[in-house]
């Protein structure tokens, strides 16, 4: 399996362009119900899990992937991409809590109910050009993920399918270290690690740089990327937090979609950074805008001619690729109208029916 995540005609800009053939993504990671709740109130309730974000930004921008998540008999919402249902469990469901106000955290998550884990004889035995491990749950057990490493050519991984652990009484999220998950032994068989900055704590990304190439979210900021000695800043894109639910998400799947496309490395976390500040900007799942969608395949097009003609491109050089989508960003006709804002960043738009 190759796991070199900078592919040589990514990170050599004058070398010759190599044809990317179609590529296929697999997601694994369980669909959830959220329940935003603030102030003692639901104020919102929505289909989550990183699986329903991810698969968003893929569909929303043509990519094709295989998705495999499981549901309990009560899984309320319709899903392009079909769930596994077991018919004796109830739906994963996460309680965001925005007013708890501990530490600097935006939101305190619970899980108050888990559907079954994913396990390796769920996952189709084709191959995949890119796997994403994204549970929420602590869906993701050991084997799953040494199941995706050996059927995908790369894989993904976000960080809190693998550390997260669960109040037995409460179902409160707390976080464990990378080294004591139980997945440490796999992780030099992986590609890409991304990780909050609040997750980031609990590696040691000078150990985890050697053996994948990781990337550090930091919300309004934009990301690092840390690979080996290199050291790369992708700068954010202009938001105006309503809910940071999915952010990371859906900057994953932005990712992903990058390099479908074949874009480098920084590039393609520009991207992220896209459908990053999107989804904030929306409770639960965003809809992209179609015109806005068709600008972002535009540029991606003429990023990638870009390249591989060698035009005034250096390999950390995204800038001017963040100055020509900062545009697309703007014409999303469907940003939601604030009517109400409420503390820590959470808002309803009180035309949106999730809001309660
Ligand atoms: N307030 C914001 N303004 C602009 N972009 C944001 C904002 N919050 C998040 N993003 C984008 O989404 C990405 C992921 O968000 P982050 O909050 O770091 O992840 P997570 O949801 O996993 O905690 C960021 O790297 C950034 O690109
Ligand atoms: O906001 P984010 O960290 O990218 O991802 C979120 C998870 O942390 C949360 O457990 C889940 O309930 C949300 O639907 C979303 O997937």
């Amino acid at each position: 399996m190759t796991l070199n995540p900078l592919p040589s005609h990514q990170t050599t800009p004058h070398s010759p362009p190599r044809r990317i053939p179609n590529r296929r993504v697999l997601i694994v990671g369980n669909y959830c119900h959220d329940v935003l709740i603030q102030n003692g109130s639901i104020v919102a309730e929505t289909l989550g899990g990183a699986a329903s974000f991810i698969s968003n930004v893929l569909d929303s921008s043509s990519v094709s992937c295989d998705l495999v998540s499981k549901v309990g008999h009560d899984f309320r919402y319709e899903v392009t991409h079909s769930p596994i249902v077991v018919p004796e469990k109830e739906t994963t469901v996460f309680e965001a809590y925005f007013d708890l106000g501990i530490g600097h955290a935006d939101r305190v998550l619970k899980r108050v109910s888990a559907c079954d884990p994913i396990l390796p004889s769920d996952i189709p035995d084709s191959r995949f050009d890119i796997g994403m491990a994204v549970g929420v749950g602590g869906e993701i057990l050991p084997e799953t993920l040494e199941k995706m490493v050996e059927i995908c050519d790369v894989v993904a991984v976000d960080i809190q399918a693998l550390i997260r652990v669960f109040d037995p009484v409460d179902g409160s999220v707390k976080l464990v270290d990378l080294k004591e998950s139980g997945f440490f032994h796999i992780l030099h068989r992986i590609g890409f690690l991304k990780a909050s900055s609040d997750e980031a704590l609990f590696m040691d990304v000078e150990q985890m740089k050697q053996l994948c190439c990781v990337v550090v979210t930091n919300g309004e900021k934009g990301c690092r990327i840390y690979h080996k000695d290199d050291e790369t800043m992708v700068p954010p894109f202009l938001a105006k937090q309503v809910d940071p639910t999915g952010a990371g998400d859906s900057f994953l799947g932005g990712l992903v979609v990058g390099l479908v496309e074949g874009l480098a490395v920084p590039d393609a976390a520009l991207l992220g950074n896209f459908f990053g500040s999107i989804t904030v900007e929306h409770i639960g799942q965003p809809k992209f805008d179609f015109m806005m969608l068709q600008r972002v395949k535009d540029e991606v097009q003429r990023r990638k001619k870009q390249r591989n003609l060698c035009i005034n491109i250096h390999n950390n050089d995204h800038e001017e690729f963040h100055t020509r989508l900062t545009p697309a960003r703007f014409s999303c006709a469907d940003s939601p109208v604030q009517t109400e804002l409420l503390v820590n960043g959470l808002s309803c738009d009180k035309d949106d029916d999730r809001c309660l």
